[in-house]
């Protein structure tokens, strides 16, 4: 293969991958040779190669033999001009984290030191775990009300005792903790039962893995591997969706470990039932165990994890100060989602700390002008009406006109219900947006739906995926 060759496929990977990853792990990668069905890679570090392995070299393997190459396996070597020595790679899923005082966000990979020629690491040897985040355990996780179900199913399954649902369902939008919830059962049993295979892997490395077997021709290998498991963590499930080959082999996976009585935990993004594109054997196994919802976090659960975060920084940094109110009025307008939360308070440590200064409001304002200005997005009557509408199927002149059918009032009273949730409107503005109706018939229907949320789950998951799709 010519370096030409592996530019174009780099070109390809990067759209996979996404920029990010792209310009952490790709790029930084020096073809050297393919011999013998071995392409051979530098990397500037030995950590570099390990992490790469786990979580990318399914893909390369995969878009090189695309383009016509015949490889095998990949290599990973260090730079010769690397400080490390040389070495291929080969990882697995490290000790529980011993608690550091500095936040430096790690993952514990262990590598061994096989001098290397032409040896590689191969994913299908042994069960390569993913890397589990050591920052994300029980003890930094903040619980309220949004997530205290999804902690404490959490914590059950890590005790490691009797099987009691099978599967575990996490399931909830962008940035609310599922990761760090599945993260912190791994690193719990580890410690607790050390004598379980836990394999955490996302679902994406899942269906890599398979790809793999099926060219490969060592589907028996795969099979085997993934039914002597204990505990199988997939993370993000929703990834297999439409992706019919991959997702009977999760399915038969799946099957052979609840007969064997093994622990499966799975996160989505949505309820199984929503997975667009999931079969339907596949979301029916997936309701059979417990499912539950981490719900969008509340000013408190904000407030929470900010003061957990800056207690953990100034184990680290004592002198660090924060005028009074900063992180009230953080948690009050960075409502999306957490990791932008944290995203903020992390830059405003790295600014205060570069210009030697107290956090207090006007440095925040300065630092996160950015940040505060997309968070300022309001949501409208208008959007409302119109994202309620296309849920229910229905012309947005039928929201708003004077149609009394069920199939149209429903629909209106959630969008009421909505209106007054999530906007600043009073009730008669609500009234006259929807054909210039009263406001006592609008809190009729804001009430209507505030009771059928407790009675009729149909209406409670309709009104949860449209607010999540507004504040999205
Ligand atoms: N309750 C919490 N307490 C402490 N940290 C939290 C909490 N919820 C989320 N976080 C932090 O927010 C960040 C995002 O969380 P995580 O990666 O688990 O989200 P996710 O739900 O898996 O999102 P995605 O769907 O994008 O994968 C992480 O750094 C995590 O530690």
């Amino acid at each position: 293969m010519t370096q030409e060759k592996w530019g174009q496929l780099r070109q390809k990977l990067l759209k996979t991958v996404g920029q990010n990853n792209y310009s952490t792990w790709i790029e930084p990668l020096e073809f050297q040779e393919l011999h013998d069905g071995v392409a051979v890679f530098t990397v500037p570090t030995n950590f570099m190669g390990n992490y790469v392995s786990q979580n990318f070299a399914d893909l390369i393997l995969y878009e090189l033999n695309s383009s016509g190459e015949s490889v095998q396996r990949i290599a990973f070597r260090v730079a010769a001009n690397s400080p490390a020595r040389p070495a291929t790679a080969t990882a697995s899923v490290g000790k529980r984290p011993t608690e550091s005082k500095h936040a430096t966000p790690t993952t514990e990979t262990v590598s061994t030191d096989t001098r290397a020629t032409g040896s590689a690491f191969d994913p299908l040897d042994s069960l390569q775990a993913a890397p589990l985040d050591a920052r994300f355990t029980f003890d930094s996780f903040v619980v309220g009300k949004p997530n205290e179900l999804a902690h404490a199913a959490a914590r059950r399954v890590s005790e490691g005792g009797p099987v009691t649902f099978n599967p575990l369902v996490l399931y909830g939008g962008v940035g609310l903790g599922k990761t760090h919830l599945m993260h912190a059962i791994a690193w719990e049993l580890k410690s607790k039962r050390p004598d379980l295979n836990v394999l955490y892997l996302s679902a994406e490395q899942f269906m890599y893995r398979f790809v793999q077997a099926l060219r490969e021709r060592r589907m028996m290998d795969f099979k085997h591997l993934f039914r002597s498991v204990d505990v199988l963590m997939v993370d993000d499930v929703q990834f297999i969706a439409g992706k019919d080959s991959t997702q009977e082999e999760f399915f038969h996976t799946f099957n052979a470990l609840v007969d064997q009585n093994k622990q499966i935990i799975i996160s989505a993004d949505r309820a199984p039932g929503e997975i667009k594109d999931l079969e339907d054997r596949v979301k029916s196994r997936l309701q059979c165990g417990l499912v539950v919802d981490l719900h969008p976090t509340d000013y408190e659960l904000r407030l929470g994890i900010l003061q957990n975060k800056v207690q953990q920084h100034k184990a680290t940094y004592p002198d660090l100060k924060i005028a009074d109110g900063v992180l009230e009025f953080l948690a009050h307008r960075i409502s999306t989602n957490v990791r932008v939360l944290e995203g903020a308070l992390t830059r405003l440590f790295a600014f205060a700390s570069l210009v030697g200064r107290e956090i207090d409001m006007d440095l925040t304002q300065d630092c996160l002008a950015d940040v505060l200005r997309a968070s300022e997005r309001k949501i409208t009557v208008e959007e409302i009406q119109r994202k309620v509408s296309d849920y229910y199927n229905i012309r947005l002149s039928d929201i708003i006109g004077p149609k009394r059918l069920r199939s149209y009032a429903r629909p209106r009273q959630v969008a009421m219900y909505l209106c007054k949730q999530l906007t600043s409107r009073s009730l008669p503005e609500i009234g006259r947006r929807f054909g210039g109706r009263d406001h006592t018939t609008v809190m009729h229907g804001v009430k209507r739906i505030e009771e059928l949320k407790l009675t009729d789950g149909q209406i409670a998951e309709d009104v949860e995926m449209l607010r999540r799709a507004l504040e999205a």
